[in-house]
């Protein structure tokens, strides 16, 4: 690849910019990248990773060979609308959007691309993505190498059906908002409970990152590996009862499950727009 542009600089550009740029796949100056408005995001983009930013859509878009729509699902439709006289045959569309699918891209576009869904998390800038793919039948095999290989770059890669990709979005692509929420509640009780900030950030890190590990190495369930922390009548059990009087568990399943089906009220959403502009899904 020569070229990879990002419409949209927000946080998961930026994540997308910074893994790419870390593991050499592309250097800084063979990635572009737009916005709406704001020319000071652009500017520290520039700055820190070396790309290039512009306004000017025909600089943008000469000979791109994959183009990123990473601007949030409710501005999809308005910019796809603006950038699609730039969008020629062989360029591959890779879209982050969540919800959005194919068929709304293409149907804003009105012509057939070559789209891939993704969805990886913020963890792509520093290489940790889980990344799902999905794509349309006008990828090539050649495309499809080339999109698995940039988000390997990021991270882990599968590829699966269009259609799970809501479940993707609830599970993995918010997942790392989940784990941050956690350890805010972490941190929040270690200051209750007597513990300086910066010792107990040290303890919840490397807790996490013991328990990642665990579950990467050990060929036992989850809830093996937590019975086996769990000693009768000892602290764990005390802490556990409380998550369990909570609905913890049942919360975080409720949790995933909503945050799926706003991924599909998002990707209606872009649907509702076309058909109030008469032109139906
Ligand atoms: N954040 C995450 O963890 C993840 C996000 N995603 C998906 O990535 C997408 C982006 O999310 P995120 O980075 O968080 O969003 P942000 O709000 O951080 O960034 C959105 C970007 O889109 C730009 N934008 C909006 N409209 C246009 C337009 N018409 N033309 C060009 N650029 C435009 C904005 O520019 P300006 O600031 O100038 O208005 C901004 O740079 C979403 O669709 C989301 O579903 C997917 C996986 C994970
Ligand atoms: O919150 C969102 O809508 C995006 C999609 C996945 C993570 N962030």
């Amino acid at each position: 690849m020569k070229k990879l542009v990002f419409v949209g600089a927000g946080s998961m550009a930026e994540a997308m910019i910074s893994g790419i740029g870390a593991s050499g796949l592309l250097p800084g100056e063979q990635m572009w990248v737009t916005n709406r408005q704001d020319t000071d995001r652009l500017k520290t983009l520039e700055q820190k990773y070396g790309i290039k930013a512009t306004y000017d859509y025909e600089v943008l878009f000469r000979d791109a060979d994959a183009i990123v729509l990473a601007m949030k699902p409710k501005d999809a439709a308005g910019a796809i609308e603006e950038i699609k006289p730039y969008l020629s045959d062989g360029m591959l569309i890779i879209s982050v959007l969540a919800g959005v699918s194919i068929d709304a891209i293409e149907t804003v576009a009105e012509k057939s691309l070559a789209v891939v869904r993704a969805m990886p998390n913020t963890s792509a800038a520093i290489g940790k993505s889980a990344t799902a793919l999905a794509v349309n039948s006008h990828v090539s095999e050649a495309q499809k190498l080339l999109v698995q290989e940039l988000f390997n770059t990021v991270g882990l890669t599968t590829i699966v059906e269009e259609y799970q990709l809501d479940a993707v979005t609830g599970l993995s692509g918010s997942g790392p908002a989940y784990i941050y929420y956690l350890v805010e509640a972490m941190e929040k009780s270690a200051a209750e409970i007597g513990l300086e900030k910066q010792t107990a950030k040290q303890l919840i890190i490397q807790t996490l990152l013991g328990a990642a590990e665990m579950l990467t190495q050990s060929d036992k369930e989850p809830a093996q590996l937590r019975f086996e922390v769990t000693s009768p009548g000892g602290t764990t059990e005390a802490g556990i009862t409380i998550l369990e009087q909570h609905g913890v568990q049942s919360a975080f399943v409720s949790c995933i499950k909503e945050a799926t089906a706003q991924s599909k009220r998002l990707g209606h959403l872009l649907g509702d727009q076309l058909a109030a502009a008469n032109r139906p899904l």
